[in-house]
């Protein structure tokens, strides 16, 4: 990321060669206090795009934060290769590049702000160390730091101590730290889960869009679904170290690899089929025939198998029905959303969650037909 002068807007920054974040079979293990051995980082091989918004998705414990720290240096990896911006920072017969030598910026959970210091300081601070020939004279240090103040919304509170400040502006402050010093990457630990809802949902905005104009990749940790959809031009979902799925969030959500991701993204009709091999745009399952549209990547895979599809994209009806992707059945529960009801509607053995419309007619104990459009049904494995 080039810094803008004092007076140029975020969006007329220059573009400059990058080439965003390379990792290849990367691993770390840790001891654990009982001595077993954790992978929490194996063998994953990732590409994230220059300027994307890569966001690494999954549950606590998956090993994002480790990945995360390894792109910092602030974790050493046992194996594998780390290319940022071109440069490569880690990997067989390099000596590892330091954390400050790293071309990143990085914001925390915990804001990690000097408490004792301004808020410009606090932000001019990245620009203020390492050795004293390479930093920039003093007036320029503060021209940028105005600059990244104007950009967060903070150009007033420069004079202010971290102490007066909300959590939201504080965070605000360490994005803009973050920011300052102008790498083209940034990393991101969960910035966001310490403030409140609707601050979140602004601040998210606000960083999509900033990142957007100032260009830089941003590698951003979250188990939070929404948050991943919203902001990703990437996700990657990771299980016990490993990537399970890498995509957009359209291909992430709509076809989904395995189970895992199915069902950690979004919500997801997981119905089981019973016999391998068929027709490519028909599958037996525990309901009956089911047609899919495109068969996905679970479908000439051998082993446990399910057709997924989201339950916004099933319908209900109380009149009957038929054709193919149609089934009776009884509704068991209605959950009122607010913008939509879950309706659970036990077809046979197997229940189908069908988010529709509220309507008052539709109560447990009630006969209904619902049915799913082939072009939402997709194949996935159980596992890999
Ligand atoms: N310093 C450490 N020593 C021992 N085990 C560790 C260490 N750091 C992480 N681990 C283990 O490595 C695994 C991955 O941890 P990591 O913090 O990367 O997961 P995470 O997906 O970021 O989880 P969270 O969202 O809870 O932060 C976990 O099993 C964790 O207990």
């Amino acid at each position: 990321m080039t810094m803008t002068t004092h007076d140029t807007p975020a969006s007329a920054v220059t573009e400059e060669p990058r080439n965003g974040v390379d990792i290849v079979g990367l691993r770390k293990r840790f001891r654990a206090p009982d001595g077993t051995i954790v992978a929490a980082v194996d063998d994953v091989t990732l590409h994230m795009p220059k300027g994307d918004f890569c966001v690494l998705l999954g549950p606590s414990g998956c090993g994002k934060t480790t990945l995360l720290r390894c792109l910092a240096g602030l974790e050493h990896p046992d194996e594998g290769r780390i290319t940022i911006d071109g440069q490569p920072v880690f990997g067989p017969g390099l000596r590892t590049v330091e954390p400050q030598d790293r071309p990143v910026g990085m914001v925390f959970q915990s804001y990690a702000l000097w408490p004792n210091m301004t808020v410009a300081d606090n932000v001019a601070f990245p620009l203020t160390t390492g050795p004293r020939k390479d930093r920039m004279p003093k007036e320029q240090i503060r021209a940028r730091v105005d600059e990244v103040l104007k950009i967060m919304g903070l150009s007033s509170h420069g004079t202010r101590a971290i102490g007066q400040l909300s959590g939201g502006q504080q965070q605000r402050v360490a994005l803009a730290r973050a920011i300052v010093a102008g790498t083209d990457v940034v990393l991101f630990d969960e910035p966001l889960s310490n403030i409140d809802a609707k601050v979140r949902e602004i601040l998210r905005r606000e960083l999509r869009a900033m990142q957007q104009d100032l260009g830089f990749t941003a590698v951003y940790v979250t188990h939070d679904q929404a948050e991943a959809m919203e902001l990703a031009d990437q996700i990657t979902v990771m299980r016990s170290g490993k990537v399970m799925q890498n995509g957009s969030a359209r291909d992430i959500y709509e076809r989904p690899r395995n189970r895992y991701v199915a069902e950690f993204i979004g919500t997801a009709n997981l119905i089981p089929v019973t016999s391998a091999g068929g027709d490519s745009h028909q599958v037996a399952t525990a309901i009956g025939p089911m047609r899919i549209a495109d068969p996905g990547p679970g479908a000439s895979a051998d082993g446990s198998r399910f057709v997924a599809s989201r339950a916004h994209r099933w319908w209900i009806d109380t009149v009957e029905r038929s054709g193919e992707n149609v089934w009776s059945g009884e509704i068991t529960n209605a959950v009122f959303a607010g913008s939509y009801t879950e309706y659970v509607v036990r077809v046979g053995e197997t229940s189908v969650r069908v988010w529709a419309d509220d309507d008052p007619e539709l109560v447990p104990g009630r006969k209904v037909w619902v049915g799913v459009d082939p072009a939402a049904c997709v194949v996935v494995l159980d596992h890999d």
